[in-house]
């Protein structure tokens, strides 16, 4: 039948088509520096030692299969969000807060999108430039429209403060802000303390829908409360927001699919009204989620000792990616460039914005087997003490 004649062949997803490029590169020195999942210095994933501790307990616990509620285990929903705003967080306190748990950061903004769709016809999303491909389409498939503010400077690898707050500024009153809460993907360019501040001032001023998408608590700085300082500032400031959280990184659970959608209401009574609509949007999209990360993470979360494994686990990844941003420059010098590296030890997070080329990208793959998205990210976690002067050399030989 010619039913399906008509289907076009869609091209690879920019990041997980690298993977794929990489896969099929048979040389031994192959390097992928694409999809932003943590690899230890073997190159291997690294599944922590809190998460296999929590997997032994729910092993013994001799559980069921049942079926979660819509919103999801809500003993994962309420930790999500306490680790996110803190022990002591007043809309946690008065329930002036709704969470659902949802199918990893991507599905928490899927579901945010879908909401906004439904609840804030024609309102308008303004993402980063440049930002996590994804968000574009996310916001477009659930019929969001959605434009960019200015975020990043290429003349110095660094944050566009001034258009990013003009642009902000100019947006109308009530649009939907996203902001990258730490770990900005694909820049790792967060703004300091004093400039969060000011970006919050403006949007109140503008009464904007503050949206975080809060994808690498921890995995940023090393430290889940600093990482959070920015979500935590707009809460302090007043802002009812909304937060998308993912525990794939910053928990190892890729996987598993476990995140968290949250919006902060003016009451209890309003988070419910809000809680309603997200069961009903929920309901025949997935119905409700998978069980196991949920439970992994809520049994580390709510155990003191899993949690202190966990904190100094999440900063072990970070420290490795600090320590191989310092060692690649190292190389890079001591290999002959001359160039100025020093956003790369700047930049913070998984991700490194290099400023190479598309063209330059290209060469880095076929002429040494190094695997990056085209506009130049690189994912930090792929560089290891063993292979960090090869893909330096690498580097300095296309640029120089
Ligand atoms: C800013 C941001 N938000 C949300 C997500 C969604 O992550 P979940 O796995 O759905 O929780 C990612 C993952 N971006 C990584 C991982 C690969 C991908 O999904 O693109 C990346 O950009 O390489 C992200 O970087």
């Amino acid at each position: 039948s010619k039913r399906w004649s008509h289907v076009q062949k869609g091209p690879e997803d920019p990041i997980l088509g690298v993977t794929v490029a990489f896969n099929k590169d048979t040389s031994p020195s192959k390097i992928n520096l694409g999809v932003g999942a943590y690899r230890d210095d073997n190159n291997k994933p690294y599944v922590l030692e809190a998460v296999k501790k929590a997997e032994k307990k729910i092993f013994e616990a001799n559980v069921d299969h049942e079926y979660a509620p819509i919103v999801g285990v809500a003993s994962f929903n309420n930790a999500a969000a306490v680790l996110a705003l803190g022990e002591d967080n007043s809309y946690i306190k008065e329930k002036k807060i709704t969470t659902v748990q949802t199918i990893s950061g991507t599905g928490a903004l899927r579901v945010a999108a879908e909401f906004f769709g439904r609840f804030l016809p024609g309102v308008t999303a303004y993402v980063p430039n440049p930002t996590w491909g994804n968000h574009n389409v996310i916001f477009a498939d659930s019929k969001v429209p959605v434009k960019s503010y200015s975020y990043y400077n290429p003349s110095n690898c660094g944050l566009n403060f001034e258009g990013m707050i003009k642009d902000i500024q100019a947006a109308p009153a009530g649009s939907i802000i996203l902001l990258h809460a730490c770990a900005h993907n694909p820049t790792g360019v967060d703004p300091t303390h004093e400039q969060w501040k000011k970006i919050s001032q403006v949007c109140k001023e503008k009464e904007h829908f503050v949206l975080f998408d809060f994808a690498y608590q921890g995995f940023a700085s090393g430290s889940p409360e600093e990482d959070a300082y920015a979500v935590r500032l707009f809460v302090e400031d007043g802002h009812l927001i909304g937060l998308c959280q993912s525990f794939a990184k910053n928990f190892g659970l890729y996987g598993e699919r476990i995140g968290a959608f949250s919006l902060l209401a003016n009451s209890a009574e309003e988070a419910a009204v809000l809680e309603s609509q997200l069961k009903i949007l929920i309901r025949p999209m997935y119905s409700n989620p998978p069980v196991y990360g949920a439970r992994v993470v809520s049994s580390i979360l709510s155990n003191k000792e899993l949690t202190q494994q966990w904190r100094s686990e999440v900063k072990l990844m970070a420290d490795r990616i600090i320590d191989m941003r310092t060692s690649l420059v190292k190389y890079l010098k001591q290999h002959g460039s001359t160039k100025d590296w020093s956003h790369i030890t700047n930049q913070i997070g998984m991700f490194c914005f290099t400023g190479l080329t598309p063209e330059q990208v290209d060469r880095l793959a076929s002429e040494f087997h190094v695997y990056l998205t085209r506009n130049g990210r690189i994912s930090i976690a792929g560089i290891t003490s063993k292979n960090v002067e090869y893909l330096a050399k690498a580097i300095h030989s296309v640029t120089k």
